[in-house]
């Protein structure tokens, strides 16, 4: 996912040349509506609040806003919504009240004079569902779509779900304060789409220059609103990072995905790169947007859902309140929390059971056939007995291990079925849990009672990596109802071994899937190199195997390099890595290396460790994935390619990356599946640069580094 690394920093330019212009956007715009506010008075006998307002919109369109008035609404029965307005800050479609009482809302309803109102608030919805529409022919999200309704005469500030009330003193400052969403261009394209969608009635007033203007107020635009006011907002908008064209503008199909109506728990699958979250956060959005539920966006990485979440709040700040974004074991653990119900994780202690259980029941076993080391059994019982769920020995002897390689004969399954249960007794005697017991624990407790209130809808990302327990339980948290339940994942990105059918889980997708095959992040070597890594694996991909790993991609084309570096030994190698950080293309101010947008990754957290060290002495500022938010910090980021799940840089460093490849023909079963894991981990660490991608290696017998 981008995030708006260094785009902070030059935004608007200087501090100075920020403040002169939204001195001049202010004073133009106190002008304008001056002018605006004596032709009102020249064709209306409207009240004087109602003039101030219309005059103030009108002022807009100095300042680059665009102001359509009366328009038709094709295909909707009522036609008195005001205006469309579209500026900097997006699209807002503006329905004006002129009442007498003044406008509250309280507990979700809207009255006035003790009388409810709620049926106008439903008719502006309406009708910004139908601009919806035809804004999404141009690939425009409605995240970007917002109705107002403002009232002359009242003050007031608050939201109905997706709709704004402003009164009229502060409806210019609002909207003058918005992020930049749209290029002047841009305001342009989509002011024109729509007034060619919503016709005018006639030509308005309000914008045929006057032969006599009636008087401005005492105080000219100061009774309009306060210049200083304005000036700030504008200054506000100015020193925030314009909003990332992808937060507005989608490929048409994506927002089709985004918006499509699905009867029962659907799917978006398609390689690394091609949107995948971006079309879930949207959807989110748009879910969040026909609904009053609460949503819950999650994923397996602890500390994606916080980049996740920054980014839909940029994204439609509107909804974010809404959309509850989580680790699963994150939103498990609180849900246990709150039915009181205790499972006492503790990863290091329940480790350490592993380790006696197999002392006693696995080194002198059968399974060091298959593999000696106790860490290819770990794997067995976390992610495919326990992480499936499975009950019996008898489960266990016929159950097909999506995703492992190596086949088990009958008694490599009796002896990890055994290994399993010397584990779970040491584990209970110790009174821990590990991160399956708190997942069926939630699960177990879910059964019993739903979720109250419920989620109105659950979408899963990176959905690859979650056991079945995992999405048994998420799937039971959705239901099957429409809409309710979202997939998104890419079985060539799983990082850990295991697997799984969804039909295993009981989920049916039949018919709601969508993939998506563009790929807009990775500059087309970076793909290229990162795509021979795994083209000779095959994946499993939920619904099924997948023969090989080339898959039809789509590019759009930027330029960008892959640097390969291959040191004589360890300290020549690390050397290379601090220059080659110190030479990145993007400069501070006073010339020094821009880190914002670079990362290093690594195999292990031991190496993550190391390099940690590493990096600090030789006096680069480093920030750990764990810490990370998506938020731009001048500092080099570092973690594990696990950690780094989801994310994307303009910059990746991977130093050793090809330890732990398969060099040549690997005999033992083992060995391939673990090499092949090992490539796919590697593959989705070089698939998060965007435009360079560093390898660094060392000669084989020099190995080792530091
Ligand atoms: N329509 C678009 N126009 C421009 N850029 C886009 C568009 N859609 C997505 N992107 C860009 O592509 C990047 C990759 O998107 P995203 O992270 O959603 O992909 P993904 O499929 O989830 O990737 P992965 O599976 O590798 O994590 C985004 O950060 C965004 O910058």
């Amino acid at each position: 996912m981008s995030s708006p690394e260094g785009e902070a920093m030059a935004a608007g330019g200087s501090a100075d040349a920020r403040g002169r212009r939204a001195r001049a956007e202010a004073l133009e715009l106190a002008r304008r509506s001056r002018e605006a506010y004596r032709l009102a008075g020249r064709y209306e006998a409207a009240a004087e609040a109602e003039r101030v307002v219309a005059a103030t919109l009108v002022g807009l369109t100095a300042i680059g806003w665009r102001l359509l008035v009366d328009r038709r609404w094709p295909g909707t029965r009522s036609a008195n919504i005001d205006m469309i307005l579209v500026g900097p800050g997006g699209v807002f479609v503006i329905d004006v009240k002129r009442w007498r009482d003044p406008p509250v809302v309280a507990e979700g309803r809207l009255t006035a004079g003790g009388e409810r109102r709620d049926g106008e608030v439903g008719k502006l919805l309406a009708l910004t569902r139908t601009a919806d529409e035809q804004v999404a022919a141009l690939g425009m999200s409605p995240v970007a779509l917002r109705p107002l309704m403002v009232f002359a005469g009242h003050r007031i500030d608050a939201s109905l779900g997706r709709v704004r009330l402003l009164g009229h003193p502060d409806l210019v400052r609002t909207l003058v304060a918005e992020p930049r969403r749209l290029t002047p261009a841009l305001v342009r394209a989509v002011a024109s789409h729509l007034a060619e969608v919503f016709p005018a009635y006639e030509s308005t007033a309000l914008e045929e220059p006057g032969a006599e203007a009636a008087p401005a107020p005492d105080g000219g635009g100061d009774a309009l609103f306060r210049t200083e006011d304005v000036e700030q907002a504008a200054m506000e908008s100015l020193l925030h990072a314009p909003i990332e064209r992808w937060m507005t503008f989608l490929h048409p199909e994506q927002v089709a995905v985004a918006r499509r109506e699905w009867s029962g728990p659907a799917r978006i699958s398609g390689p690394a790169g091609t949107g995948k979250t971006v079309v879930g956060l949207h959807r989110a959005a748009h879910l969040a947007g026909r609904s009053r539920g609460r949503l819950l966006y999650v994923t397996f990485v602890n500390n994606l859902p916080r980049v996740q979440r920054h980014l839909f709040e940029r994204m439609a700040p509107t909804f974010a309140d809404r959309v509850e974004f989580t680790s699963l074991h994150g939103w498990a653990t609180a849900f246990l929390a709150e039915r009181g119900v205790e499972v006492q994780l503790n990863a290091a202690r329940a480790d350490d059971a592993f380790s006696r259980a197999w002392m006693t029941a696995g080194r002198d076993s059968v399974l060091t056939e298959i593999d000696p080391k106790p860490g290819y059994w770990h794997e067995e019982i976390h992610h495919v007995i326990k992480g499936r769920g499975l009950a019996s020995l008898e489960e266990y002897r016929t159950v097909a291990r999506h995703g492992r390689r190596t086949a088990l004969q009958p008694a490599h399954r009796e002896a990890a079925w055994l290994l399993y249960e010397e584990y779970e007794m040491l584990r209970a005697e110790r009174g821990v849990g590990d991160f399956n017991d708190v997942l069926l624990a939630a699960l177990g407790e879910l059964r019993e009672r739903p979720a109250d209130p419920p989620y109105s809808a659950v979408v899963v990302d990176e959905v690859q990596d979650l056991t079945l327990v995992g999405v048994k339980l998420l799937h039971a948290l959705a239901g099957d109802g429409p809409n309710g339940l979202l997939l998104i994942g890419d079985g060539q990105q799983a990082v850990y071994p295991g697997g799984f059918r969804l039909a295993d889980a009981g989920i049916a997708v039949k018919g709601r899937g969508a993939v998506l095959r563009t790929n807009y992040r990775n500059a087309a070597r970076i793909l290229e190199a990162a795509m021979d890594l795994v083209s000779g694996d095959p994946f499993d991909d939920l619904d099924g195997p997948s023969p090989n790993g080339r898959r039809a991609v789509d590019l759009t084309y930027h330029d960008g390099r892959v640097v390969r570096v291959d040191a004589a030994d360890g300290d020549e190698h690390d050397r290379r890595l601090v220059e080659a950080l110190r030479a990145l293309p993007e400069r501070n101010a006073d010339g020094s290396a821009s880190w914002a947008g670079s990362v290093v990754l690594c195999r292990s957290r031991r190496e993550v460790e190391q390099y940690h060290r590493f990096l600090v002495r030789a006096g680069i500022p480093v920030l750990r994935l764990e810490q990370y938010d998506g938020r731009p910090v001048e500092a080099v980021k570092l973690g594990t390619y696990r950690r780094a799940k989801g994310l994307e840089f303009k910059y990746v460093f991977l130093p050793h990356h090809d330890v732990g490849l398969s060099n040549g023909a690997l005999t033992d079963a083992v060995d391939s599946e673990r090499a092949e894991l090992a490539r796919r981990q590697l593959f989705v660490a070089m698939t998060r640069a965007r435009d360079l991608l560093w390898l660094g290696s060392v000669a084989a017998d020099a190995r080792g580094g530091r």
